[in-house]
């Protein structure tokens, strides 16, 4: 049975009487109040006071009336008559002799009203109430807590998941009006106990649902100031005798001084912390972040250290360790982390001592060695010790080693060593990239929920409210139960915010969803941090973003058209998609924009490996092979075949002659479309690397380290964005070309960031390269366009698959437009007619919103979310035959080039 303690803690709200108190037991409190009869009475008040107990034993009326709320007939309930009687003596004197979990007789049914009376509109009421079903026995029980709702003549129970577990209509108004806190009676074939009025505030806000939710143990962040304490070595406990007090002063001192002008001092342990976690009375003690770190820290990383420590010194929410740091990527979360665990390593409020032992960070395999780096960047090699897990270095030698105190290890190895890390005491986990545990049922999150460890903390660049399921699997995992059971939440929470941004919603649900969803940020606002982009901009050198549109050559669109034309394009569009043959057209359109030898080795596979299940693939390669040259061989492949290449080759090459020692991050979404962009960096005898889903784990640092060093002879880094985009440092690279497209636009953003970030010492360029006219226009379009952000926006595992498309948009993802020079242009309403330079008002002081299901609360500027297409419109855009181009680099490439658009970010620091 659940208890019922957990509603008291809630600041704020009305549970006044929490405790479960058997059926017919006097209420404590009110035990202490004097009951007067009053004649008026109707409903029962057994429980109010022992004298009314006792009514309820000499009640011999006990209801056998079981009212779901389906049936009907059990509508009758009848409040109990003859009450203002029989408050007397000799009841009160039967008390005494009687234990509290003697017979008990329930209250009547109250009763449904005979004749028409009037709808009190205005009337609804809510209040916590203990329930349990009627029953003759002996030993009753209270079954749990539920909210009960009156509203004019009708009432409905639920219980603290939300769900309803009794309703009746057409009761008598008065007899509901008059229910009040104390009060015992029968509603529903249930008795119930009045245990509080709730308030409107704290049941629209779904706070009277949350129980066992630990109450905010902060005011308000201004708390986190640096606040000396004005005597460090003042304890809630006095040390034992004089001689110890020396001592302690000698002992307990600061590790670094909190009284220097730049020191950065730890928010103090207010009583209620002390007095859970200071068993031992020891004075208390400044914690101060390292100054070598403090020097480094940026203010939002100072922020942040600060939230991480509160949150996980449970100095945020009684009871509760967890929090989500989900700053933009590039914000350096992993610095803010180390900060912290270097503080907690060492220090503590409590007599300085340490708060934690080990620390076990769990990453993406490709960032286990950057993390190394950066501790060593920030603490170097001997203040910290760090273990990091690969095929020569086992879990079993950090456990022999004790010096070790942070364990590195990657989401895969962690599965297999599980057993192992499950016998270590860590004191604190940090799971970076930490988005990937937003389902619960996967085996990483069982193992990583498995572990004991209190202290939580999820790392993510992306915004975790997307979808409130997922939201709820991130929240639950770094504070458990503070949102209740998956199904409590949904009922409560997501049920009423979904329902609220339905277009069907009444003015009532929209109320309620809006209060929920604000209930919801909140409570889980207080251990999640997110920070955009902006904060950091001033460090950062300027950014010129390109969107390039390229023409397509005669082959590609002689290709195009055929593709277009073939049976199985033609199914698609006859909505006949059983074994989604639009997914296999659209990868060959995607293919053949990269590069026509792409389609063509597809063609040739087929044939090889015919059988007869593939017919739509033949079907749509059918008559294709004419169209190439009869001596074709893809590995000579020519770069004149493509458009897209050959605006890039021009475009290495004005780098390469124009800034000769900056370097190329090359994207591509495409194992195969990289090995084309590898043969021509050989071809024109460019230095290159190459990062992609082959490359072993334990060399990924190793290349990523090669390029960024300023020794590096590289020219170009070849990476494939989604084996390894995520967490990388590319920052030895100041021109980034995204090759081709993906359909999930974070797949895009997360490339992009890898080289505009802290430690960046040129202006960046970016170019996305689009064949003009085609699929890849479309995708575009689709990212940038609402439709495009339905969903979870920044989903690195959504991909087309995931992606639901109607006949009408099939139509348009398989035409072809020859004749204009930008399709996406052509969309935007512009009122240039894309023959001269047309400049918008900067896209900056526009506001992105991100489409969330938690609404309008969460809709702060996201820097690094995709465009919409009104910002675009504001972007600088002009055709590739513009007399006035300006941009150097630009001017190189127009020539194959129908149109660009250009945006730069942090002009003003532009060198
Ligand atoms: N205060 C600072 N001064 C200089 N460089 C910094 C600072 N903070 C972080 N950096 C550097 O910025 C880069 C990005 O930091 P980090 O990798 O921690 O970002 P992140 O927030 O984890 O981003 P992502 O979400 O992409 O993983 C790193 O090279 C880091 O060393
Ligand atoms: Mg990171």
């Amino acid at each position: 049975m659940r208890r019922s303690a957990a509603p008291s803690q809630l600041q704020g709200n009305s549970f006044k009487k929490p405790k479960f108190i058997p059926p017919g037991r006097s209420n404590p409190r009110l035990n202490e109040e004097i009951i007067k009869p009053k004649p008026d009475i109707k409903l029962f008040e057994g429980a109010a006071n022992k004298n009314t107990f006792l009514e309820s034993q000499n009640d011999p009326r006990i209801c056998s009336l079981n009212l779901l709320p389906t049936e009907e007939s059990t509508r009758e309930i009848n409040h109990r008559d003859n009450c203002s009687g029989k408050y007397s003596f000799e009841a009160s004197a039967l008390a005494t002799l009687d234990p509290p979990h003697t017979v008990h007789s329930a209250p009547k049914e109250l009763a449904v009203s005979k004749g028409q009376e009037e709808e009190p509109d205005s009337l609804v009421k809510y209040f916590s109430v203990v329930w349990c079903k009627a029953s003759k026995k002996k030993h009753k029980k209270w079954e749990g807590d539920a909210v009960l709702i009156i509203k004019g003549r009708s009432f409905t129970l639920k219980n603290l998941e939300g769900k309803d577990i009794g309703r009746g209509i057409g009761y008598k108004f008065k007899e509901l009006e008059k229910i009040e806190e104390g009060q015992t009676l029968m509603i529903g074939g249930k008795e119930i106990e009045v245990m509080g009025v709730i308030s409107p505030d704290d049941f629209s806000s779904g706070r009277c649902f949350q129980c066992g939710v630990g109450s905010p143990a902060i005011q308000s962040s201004s708390q986190a100031s640096r606040k000396c304490f004005s005597n460090p070595f003042k304890s809630v406990c006095k040390p034992s005798s004089k001689e110890d007090r020396e001592n302690d002063f000698q002992n307990y001192k600061p590790r670094h001084d909190p009284y220097t002008p730049n020191s950065l001092v730890m928010p103090r342990p207010d009583k209620n912390h002390q007095w859970m976690f200071n068993k031992n009375c020891f004075p208390l003690v400044e914690v101060v972040i390292d100054p070598h770190l403090v020097y480094h820290l940026r203010p939002h990383q100072k922020e942040g250290v600060i939230f991480l420590y509160e949150c996980v010194m449970g100095m945020r929410m009684n009871g509760k360790y967890g929090a989500i740091l989900a700053d933009e990527m590039g914000l350096g979360k992993t610095l803010q982390c180390i900060s912290l665990i270097w503080t907690l390593q060492c220090q503590g409020p409590y007599g300085g001592k340490p708060v934690i032992k080990k620390t076990l960070i769990v990453t993406p395999g490709s960032l286990v060695n950057n993390w190394r780096k950066e501790f060593q960047k920030w603490l170097g090699n001997e203040r910290i010790k760090i273990f990091t897990v690969d095929q020569d270095h086992k879990v079993e030698e950090f456990i022999k080693a004790t010096f070790y105190s942070v364990l590195i290890i990657s989401y895969e190895m962690l599965l297999r060593s599980l057993d192992q890390i499950k016998n270590i005491k860590f004191d604190l986990l940090i799971c970076d990239e930490g988005h990937r545990l937003k389902n619960s049922a996967i085996k990483t999150t069982t193992a990583l929920i498995s572990l004991s460890c209190e202290k939580r903390i999820i790392l993510t660049g992306t915004p975790v409210q997307n979808d409130l399921q997922e939201f709820f699997a991130l929240i639950d995992f770094v504070n458990p139960g503070i949102l209740g059971s998956l199904s409590s939440y949904r009922k409560i929470y997501e049920e009423p915010i979904i329902l609220s941004r339905e277009p069907s919603a009444s003015e009532e649900e929209k109320e309620l969803g809006e209060r929920r969803a604000t209930e919801l940020t909140c409570l889980t606002g207080l251990f999640i941090l997110r920070r955009t982009q902006e904060v950091i901009n001033k460090y950062l050198p300027p950014k010129i973003e390109n969107v390039v549109f390229c023409r397509p050559t005669a082959l590609q669109i002689e290709l195009y058209r055929k593709l277009l034309n073939s049976q199985a394009v033609r199914f698609c569009l006859q909505g006949l998609l059983e074994n989604s043959p639009h997914l296999i057209c659209i990868g060959a359109l995607k293919k053949l924009c990269n590069h026509p030898c792409l389609l063509f080795s597809s063609i040739k596979e087929r044939e090889c490996n015919s059988t007869c299940d593939d017919n739509e693939e033949r079907s749509l390669y059918e008559g294709l092979l004419n169209v190439f040259p009869a001596d074709y061989s893809p590995p000579q492949f020519t770069e004149k075949e493509s458009g897209k290449l050959q605006v890039l080759l021009k475009l290495l090459a004005v780098i390469h002659e124009l800034r000769p020692t900056e370097r190329v991050v090359l994207v591509s979404n495409y194992t195969q479309t990289l090995n084309i962009l590898q043969e021509v960096c050989k071809r024109h005898g460019y230095a290159y690397r190459r990062l992609d889903g082959q490359t072993p784990i334990s060399q990924r640092q190793q290349i990523v380290d090669g390029f960024n060093s300023k020794y590096s002879s590289d020219f170009i880094f070849l990476l494939s964005s989604k084996a390894g985009g995520v967490g990388l440092n590319l920052i030895g690279g100041s021109h980034l070309i995204l090759y081709d497209i993906d359909w999930n636009p974070a797949t895009d953003i997360q490339a992009m960031s890898r080289v505009w970030r802290d430690g960046q010492k040129h202006p960046v360029h970016i170019y996305r390269l689009l064949t003009t006219g085609t699929i890849e226009e479309k995708i575009y379009q689709r990212q940038i366009s609402k439709q495009g952000l339905s969903g979870a926006v920044v989903d690195l595992n959504k991909t087309s698959e995931h992606i639901q498309f109607s006949v009408e948009e099939l139509k348009n993802l398989f035409t072809l437009h020859e004749s204009s020079c930008c399709v996406t242009h052509d969309l935007l309403d512009c009122e240039c007619t894309g023959e001269k330079d047309h400049t918008g008002d900067s896209c900056e002081k526009f506001t992105l919103s991100r489409h969330c299901q938690l609404g309008p609360h969460h809709q702060k500027s996201d820097s690094l979310k995709p465009l919409s297409m009104s910002q675009l419109k504001q972007w600088k855009h002009f055709p590739g035959d513009y007399l006035n181009l300006t941009d150097p680099f630009l001017e190189r490439i127009r020539e194959n080039v129908s149109f660009f658009f250009q945006n730069i970010t942090n002009q003003a620091t532009a060198k």
